[in-house]
């Protein structure tokens, strides 16, 4: 966050974006200082800011708390469903100096360029109810409710279908239709939206076979669409495509289009602060904020070309290492970042 935070002030200055930046504790960090994984004055600040940019939450320290005061319920999770964030875009593209990276051979994944549509304010993350209870023979048992309403399917669906029209004209519905009947209704109103986009051809895969397919021929999918969970799931394995989970950045956005801006990746807690940790895909999700949120083109595309200069010029934090490379830590390559930025 910090490098990501360097290279958007930056870019604000010296585009003279005029952007306010304002700095708020959540997760951890929040529930250390002031006891609440999102704190009142936390959520005021990201209620009246015009988009915001998250640093991920969670780890090991904050674990034993009960679910709903721990950073990811208590602080993530809360402000994506109070703000109302339920669009999450997920880009997954592979860089071609990366493509000694990626999990696959190179013709595999070539090109590449998936966007995984997740809708983020439901499912079964949401569902109520959930808990743990007791049974009558002194059992636990855990429970969770996967639930999704016809606006929600639809809501998250025109975004899909919209940005399937801008892109490739292909989106693919990933459920599992064959045992959930929460899933068959998502297909149901997937399949009757169809109707309003001739120009988009839609198909269905059931989730594990997604999963598969992800892995075994990633370019025939353009825009995936599906629920909670399995995007998230889904997303981390297209990480693995384009080289590391380093480099995925994500918007979650309401009907406006206001925004919250967060790499995909969680808190990393076996190399946190160990300046390991690859800052490209925060500072990716700062272009991605400058262009979905702030109207600010031209500067997220500037932020985007410099990444691609510091590929081409070799540095590489751990994850995106191979040989021939210059090995660099999280700080220096946004230093790098901002190189680029200032020589272009
Ligand atoms: N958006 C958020 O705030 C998220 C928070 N989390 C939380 O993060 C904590 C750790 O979760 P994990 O399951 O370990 O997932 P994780 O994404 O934090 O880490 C998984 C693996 O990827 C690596 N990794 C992650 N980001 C990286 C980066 N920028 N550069 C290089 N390597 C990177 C980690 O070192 C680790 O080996 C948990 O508390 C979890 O709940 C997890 C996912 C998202
Ligand atoms: C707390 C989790 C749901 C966060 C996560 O893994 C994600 O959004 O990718
Ligand atoms: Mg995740």
């Amino acid at each position: 966050m910090a490098e990501a935070a360097k290279v958007l002030e930056w870019v604000n200055e010296s585009e003279g974006l005029g952007l306010v930046l304002q700095h708020a504790l959540v997760g951890g960090a929040a529930i250390d200082a002031h006891g609440s994984a999102l704190p009142a004055e936390t959520f005021a600040i990201c209620e009246k800011a015009d988009a915001i940019l998250l640093g991920a939450v969670g780890g090991p320290k904050w674990d034993k708390l009960p679910p709903a005061d721990r950073p990811e319920k208590g602080g993530l999770l809360e402000i994506r469903k109070r703000l109302d964030l339920f669009g999450n875009l997920r880009p997954a593209i592979l860089y071609p100096q990366l493509a000694g990276a990626s999990s696959l051979k190179p013709e595999l994944v070539s090109g590449l360029d998936i966007l995984i549509v997740r809708e983020l304010t439901g499912g079964i993350y949401f569902g109520q109810p959930r808990g743990i209870r007791e049974l009558e023979n002194g059992e636990r048992e855990g429970y969770n409710t996967y639930v999704y309403n016809e606006s929600q399917i639809r809501r998250i669906g025109k975004v899909a279908f919209e940005l399937a029209q801008k892109r490739g004209g292909r989106l693919c519905s990933v459920d599992k239709a064959n045992v959930l009947e929460v899933t068959m209704l998502w297909r149901e109103v997937m399949d009757e939206m169809a109707k309003d986009y001739p120009d988009v051809e839609l198909s269905h895969m059931y989730v594990d076979n997604a999963a598969m397919q992800l892995i075994r021929a990633p370019k025939q999918f353009d825009v995936v669409v599906t629920g909670n969970m399995f995007g998230d799931i889904l997303s981390d394995a297209a990480a693995m495509l384009t080289g590391s989970i380093g480099m995925l950045p994500s918007a979650s956005l309401d009907v406006n289009g206001r925004g919250m801006y967060e790499p995909c990746h969680g808190s990393a807690p076996d190399i946190a602060g160990q300046n390991k940790a690859n800052p490209l895909a925060t500072i990716l999700s700062v272009a991605m904020m400058l262009r979905y949120s702030l109207n600010e083109p031209a500067a997220a595309q500037r932020i985007e070309d410099a990444v691609s200069t510091v590929l081409d010029q070799g540095f590489r934090t751990a994850d995106i290492f191979s040989e021939g490379n210059n090995l660099v830590g999280t700080v220096e390559m946004g230093d790098a970042v901002i190189a680029a930025l200032a020589s272009a």
